[in-house]
């Protein structure tokens, strides 16, 4: 089984490090975040400092996976990018509860959480987040460091581009397009494009 690297011990990556175990495909070795100054072994795992780990990456094994399991689409994607600089892989982690459709395509790094929905001929990019309960609809086209937050809904035929969060409980109605940096807030219904870098909140 091939050995993971998992990058952050927040609440976010506690749910993937659950996700790892349960689904039993790669070998949880080490998490590196910077809470651990002096490394710690707890039950075969070494959690140790990620800003002395991210200095000798070149010194590593190169057979080992990475998965960078935090949240925020902005430390994502600055952590994502050091490692792939320096020529890392990525795993792609997904709950055995979630539905994939068979024609779904999944960039490296993502994630797909617990009974999370993506349907027929939707490509999600790099590095994205579906969490729980999410459902990202048929033929939707998503960028890199995107996070569907918890139970949000994006209808069929949309365009969601890099670096986008689409807050919790929140619905995309169909083909609409969002732009890059979009935030859309918790609870919002979204009916109209939205250019990059605008937030939707609940009128
Ligand atoms: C597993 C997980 O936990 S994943 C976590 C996923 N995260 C989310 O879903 C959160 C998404 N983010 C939000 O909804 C945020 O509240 C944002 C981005 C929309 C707004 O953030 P900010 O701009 O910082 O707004 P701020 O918190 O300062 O609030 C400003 C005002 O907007 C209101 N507001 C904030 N968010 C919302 C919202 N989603 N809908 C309606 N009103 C809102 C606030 O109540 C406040 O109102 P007031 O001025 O009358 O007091």
């Amino acid at each position: 089984m091939e050995s993971l690297i998992i990058i952050g011990d927040g609440g976010h990556s506690k749910m993937v490090q659950n996700i790892v175990r349960e689904s039993g495909t790669y070998r949880l070795t080490e998490v590196w975040d910077d809470k651990y100054p002096e490394p710690v072994a707890r039950d075969g795992i070494l959690y140790t400092s990620l800003d002395e780990k991210l200095q000798s990456l070149t010194q590593m094994d190169s057979d080992v996976a990475f998965f960078v399991a935090i949240g925020d689409n902005e430390i994502r994607k600055k952590i994502a990018r050091t490692l792939a600089l320096a020529g890392k892989k990525f795993a792609v982690i997904v709950h055995p509860t979630a539905f994939v459709e068979a024609t779904v395509e999944i960039g490296e790094g993502s994630l797909v959480m617990a009974g999370s929905i993506v349907q027929a001929n939707t490509v999600l990019g790099k590095h994205v987040i579906v969490n729980s309960g999410a459902t990202v609809e048929h033929d939707i086209s998503v960028g890199n460091f995107v996070h569907f937050a918890p139970g949000s809904v994006v209808t069929g035929g949309c365009t969601v581009a890099d670096n986008v969060l689409i807050g919790a409980g929140s619905v995309v109605v169909p083909n609409i397009s969002i732009g890059a940096n979009v935030v859309v807030g918790a609870g919002s219904t979204l009916t109209r494009n939205l250019e990059e870098h605008s937030r939707k909140k609940t009128e």
